[in-house]
């Protein structure tokens, strides 16, 4: 059995983590935390648990959660999972981030787009990123792992195959995202009103959204050279799904039909990622409630540039499903336990 707490359980990101292990066989649920709904019913909280989930959610108690739990997912806003992982570390326990704590690698980028001092170098040091389709062996041996964001798995998964064989012009690279508001979590924002968002559709952190510098490392590590991108996320009135639109200038001159094979064979024995074929575009409403990526991708002729859409609930890759996905690495598990399901559509 994995004992698993969730901390910030009652966030969007937690209870779809309590959604995808409660029902687990394999798994305990030891502690669910949330300071609004301690001592309250979880399954009152949010009524798609009833009648499935019974835990009571609680207070977090540090010492309680590191020594009861294998493993411990932080679903919180950034900075606070710094102390967590701490004491986790010195229990010998198991950390899987949610948030961006241990994504960036220098404390001077993370506090410079954070706006939050990192207490923890050391640990930062030895997380490890948690893209499986990039560093799974790593991630079986991580005690600390670095779940990545929404946005950045959507650009990760869609450029990785051209960024490994280094294909990509350095500079060349526009990331046009959109994002459901589920992405922004679940406390009380006036952006995120149903009369603000209704029939509306609206870019924001244009040239400063703080997925930049990890889209940047990460797409630096894969292809060797130092990468800028530009990237502009916007908010669509529907509840989940990321679609990113990633334009790029490949050397060689590729044909659309060369580099469609490159993404095929990149990802043929990857579970959650899926290349669409030729002329096939995804949507959202395709991978909702999956932890499944698609992607399409073609060569504009007359341009020579690659165009790129990518798929995921931001919830499910973007998030809780890739931090199952972790935790089965971690536990030497079939990474796809407790994730194999199909889209909900319509
Ligand atoms: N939503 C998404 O699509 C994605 C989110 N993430 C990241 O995952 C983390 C969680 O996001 P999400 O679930 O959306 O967030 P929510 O805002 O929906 O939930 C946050 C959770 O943290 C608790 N919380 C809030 N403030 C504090 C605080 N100051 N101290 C302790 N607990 C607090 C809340 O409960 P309470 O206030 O009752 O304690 C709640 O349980 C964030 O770091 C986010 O950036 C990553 C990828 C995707
Ligand atoms: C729609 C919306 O607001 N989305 C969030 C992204 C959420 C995410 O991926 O979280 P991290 O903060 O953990 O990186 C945003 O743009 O800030």
């Amino acid at each position: 059995m994995i004992h698993v707490s969730i901390i910030g359980a009652t966030g969007y990101t937690g209870v779809e983590l309590v959604r995808l292990l409660g029902l687990r066989k394999d798994v305990v649920l030891d502690h669910l935390t949330s300071r609004t709904y301690a001592g309250q019913k979880i399954q009152e909280v949010f009524p798609h648990l009833y009648g499935s989930i019974d835990h009571t959610c609680e207070e977090m108690d540090l010492e309680q959660v590191t020594a009861d739990s294998d493993v411990i997912f932080v679903a919180l806003p950034h900075g606070h999972a710094l102390p967590i992982a701490k004491k986790a570390k010195e229990k010998g326990k198991k950390v899987i981030d949610l948030g961006a704590d241990f994504r960036l690698k220098d404390t001077a980028v993370y506090e410079e787009w954070y706006k939050v001092a990192h207490t923890e170098p050391g640990l930062l040091e030895e997380a490890v990123y948690g893209l499986p389709e990039w560093n799974r062996e790593a991630i079986k041996d991580a005690d600390i792992i670095a779940n990545p964001g929404c946005f950045v798995t959507s650009i990760l998964l869609g450029l990785m195959p051209l960024m490994k064989k280094g294909l990509v012009v350095p500079g060349s690279v526009i990331c046009d995202s959109k994002s459901g508001t589920s992405g922004a979590g679940r406390s009380e924002k006036v952006d995120n009103l149903f009369t603000e968002v209704e029939s509306s559709f609206k870019a924001y952190g244009v040239a400063h959204h703080r997925h930049t510098p990890e889209i940047e490392q990460l797409l630096t590590e894969m292809s060797g050279t130092e990468t800028l991108i530009q990237f502009t996320p916007h908010l669509v009135p529907m509840s989940r799904g990321i679609l990113s639109t990633i334009y790029a200038d490949v050397t060689g001159g590729h044909s659309a039909e060369a580099i469609h094979a490159i993404f095929e064979e990149a990802y043929a024995a990857e579970t959650f990622v899926q290349v669409l074929p030729a002329g096939m575009w995804p949507m959202t409403k395709s991978v909702r409630g999956t932890n499944v990526c698609q992607i399409g991708v073609t060569v504009d002729p007359r341009t020579g540039k690659v165009i790129i859409v990518s798929v995921i609930d931001n919830l499910m890759k973007g998030a809780a499903g890739q931090a199952v996905q972790n935790m089965n690495l971690l536990f030497g598990l079939d990474e796809t336990t407790g994730l194999n399901t199909i889209g909900l559509f319509p």
